[in-house]
């Protein structure tokens, strides 16, 4: 297996009973690339981003991960081998702060927790919080550092969300729709953020604004009824007809 891939998909396909929702998808990625998923709704973006993790497992193929096959890998593994991923929807703890939650990650991640809901004895641990005031400062969120996540507005939530996945220093980061529901300045901040990430960090984003994702991404994959129906880069798939057909209608045409 060659190893200048850090993700390896090979002819992967996802079934629900006799339902094929992923048919047959090949992918190589590059460590540092930026990738784009685009498609409409149902064309199986999530179950593929789901098939990464390891939060299910393919029907058929196989995924390899820096050489090693990870395709029955659980979901617990690959992340703390660096496969990380942020959801469609806020997964953070709401009783907790911005800066217990970001306290959680550093401390799973250097291996002091045992149990990941816990902030056991945390306070014996200074350097966390340097860390976590670091980040906070870093990413401009430093005043959100006390704040009750449960008090955040929804797209203050899902910036946290993306801090969290970032804190955890990942090799590979899966973005699922992280503008979704969110306010243009909100929307501006997590671009920003996005395009600040270090260009050795594989990025691959879900994204419905196509002008954000055509802008951010290195190569563009275009999923489209459980197949892949373009893939290349953003200039070539924006000017594929084929592409151009399924979006003409929807809202979000691939203005050129
Ligand atoms: N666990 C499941 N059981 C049965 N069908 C499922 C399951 N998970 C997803 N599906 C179906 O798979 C199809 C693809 O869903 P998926 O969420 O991957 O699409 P998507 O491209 O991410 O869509 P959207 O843009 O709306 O988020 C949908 O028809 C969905 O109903």
């Amino acid at each position: 297996m060659r190893t200048d891939h850090i993700l390896t998909i090979s002819r992967v396909g996802k079934s629900f009973g006799g339902l094929h929702i992923l048919k047959d998808i090949s992918l190589e990625v590059k460590k540092g690339e930026r990738i784009g998923i685009i498609g409409p709704n149902g064309a199986g973006k999530t179950t593929f981003f789901n098939l990464l993790t390891g939060d299910l497992e393919p029907s058929v193929g196989e995924i390899y991960h820096d050489g090693h096959n990870i395709t029955k890998q659980p979901n617990y593994k690959r992340a703390r081998n660096g496969i990380v991923r942020t959801f469609q929807k806020n997964n953070l703890l709401n009783e907790l702060t911005v800066l217990e939650n970001l306290l959680l990650v550093l401390q799973r991640k250097q291996g002091f927790g045992k149990v990941w809901y816990q902030l056991r004895n945390i306070k014996k641990y200074p350097r966390l919080y340097e860390e976590a005031d670091e980040l906070l400062k870093k990413w401009g969120l430093f005043y959100q550092r006390n704040a009750v996540i449960k008090n955040l507005s929804y797209g203050e939530q899902r910036q946290i969300e993306i801090l969290l996945g970032v804190a955890m220093e990942p090799s590979i980061l899966l973005l699922d729709e992280p503008t979704a529901g969110m306010s243009q300045s909100e929307t501006d901040y997590i671009v920003n953020l996005l395009y600040k990430l270090p260009r050795d960090l594989t990025l691959m984003i879900i994204e419905h604004d196509l002008d954000i994702v055509f802008g951010l991404a290195d190569r563009m994959v275009v999923l489209y009824d459980g197949g892949v129906l373009a893939e290349g880069e953003p200039e070539k798939v924006r000017a594929d007809e084929r592409v151009n057909k399924i979006y003409i209608g929807s809202g979000d045409e691939l203005v050129c």
